[in-house]
């Protein structure tokens, strides 16, 4: 291999090494917030998280797809999804939830939100994307990183990962019949998602209402 190319590839690989710290940071917050909120509301808002660092070609060609030059300075200020953390619920109502939750921590500062559920893309995408920057304590002081979260609920993210694979079979270049079938299939879903926060919200109305009958047979009324 020639030295140069080894020279750059050790540099990126040292550039790219401050992001999994990053990553290290939100995987953290994120287990804590999620345990507290099961502990205080025996709910689990987060159903999984996911995390990846973008690897050397896609930022490459996402910065050729962008008409910039390949540099690292060019990177750090066009790339802003090299540390992504995608994060899965079953309800709707939670994906607010955890955005409450990221937006309210001191040390983290949302730099953008894009509300894909509110207004979901004309494919039928759903996701809410915030990016946010986080430090990471380094023997030299704080650096602020940007990291891209992804939140999205299970039926969102069944949806998202198949068109991501046809969208790359067809190279970006779905044909009509199956764009449409991806667009009804988004129908789908928001309906499911729909469907069950009100059977959530049933269950739990059902629950109460059992609650209070107990209490009122033992002559105790709320
Ligand atoms: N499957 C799927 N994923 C999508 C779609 N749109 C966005 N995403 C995902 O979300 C990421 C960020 O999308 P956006 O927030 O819209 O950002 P963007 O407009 O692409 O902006 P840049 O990342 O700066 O180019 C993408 O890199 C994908 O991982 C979509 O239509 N389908
Ligand atoms: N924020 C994220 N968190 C977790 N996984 C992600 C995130 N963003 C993308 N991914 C996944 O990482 C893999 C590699 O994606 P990659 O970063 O190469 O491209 P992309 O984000 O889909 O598109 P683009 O290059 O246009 O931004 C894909 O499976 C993608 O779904």
């Amino acid at each position: 291999m020639n030295k140069d190319f080894q020279e750059r590839i050790e540099e990126w690989k040292n550039f790219l090494f401050i992001y999994k710290f990053a990553l290290d940071e939100i995987n953290t917050k994120l287990t804590i917030l999620n345990d507290e909120f099961q502990f205080v509301h025996q709910h689990n808002p987060i159903e999984h998280v996911k995390s990846r660092i973008k690897s050397p070609e896609s930022i490459m060609s996402k910065l050729q797809r962008k008409g910039l030059e390949v540099t690292t300075e060019n990177v750090e200020k066009y790339i802003k999804d090299i540390a992504g953390v995608r994060v899965t619920c079953s309800f709707t109502t939670d994906i607010y939830r955890i955005y409450d939750m990221i937006e309210s921590q001191d040390d983290i500062e949302v730099l953008s939100v894009k509300d894909y559920v509110e207004n979901p893309k004309p494919n039928g995408y759903k996701s809410l994307h915030l990016i946010i920057e986080i430090p990471v304590y380094l023997s030299k002081g704080p650096e602020f990183v940007k990291v891209e979260i992804q939140i999205r609920t299970i039926a969102m993210d069944f949806w998202a990962s198949l068109e991501h694979k046809i969208y790359y079979k067809f190279e970006g270049e779905i044909p009509g019949n199956l764009s449409t079938e991806l667009k009804e299939a988004a129908d789908i879903v928001h309906y499911l998602d729909s469907k069950m926060i009100r059977i959530m919200e049933e269950v739990t109305e059902f629950k109460e209402h059992e609650k209070e009958a107990e209490l009122r047979e033992v002559g105790v009324e709320k």
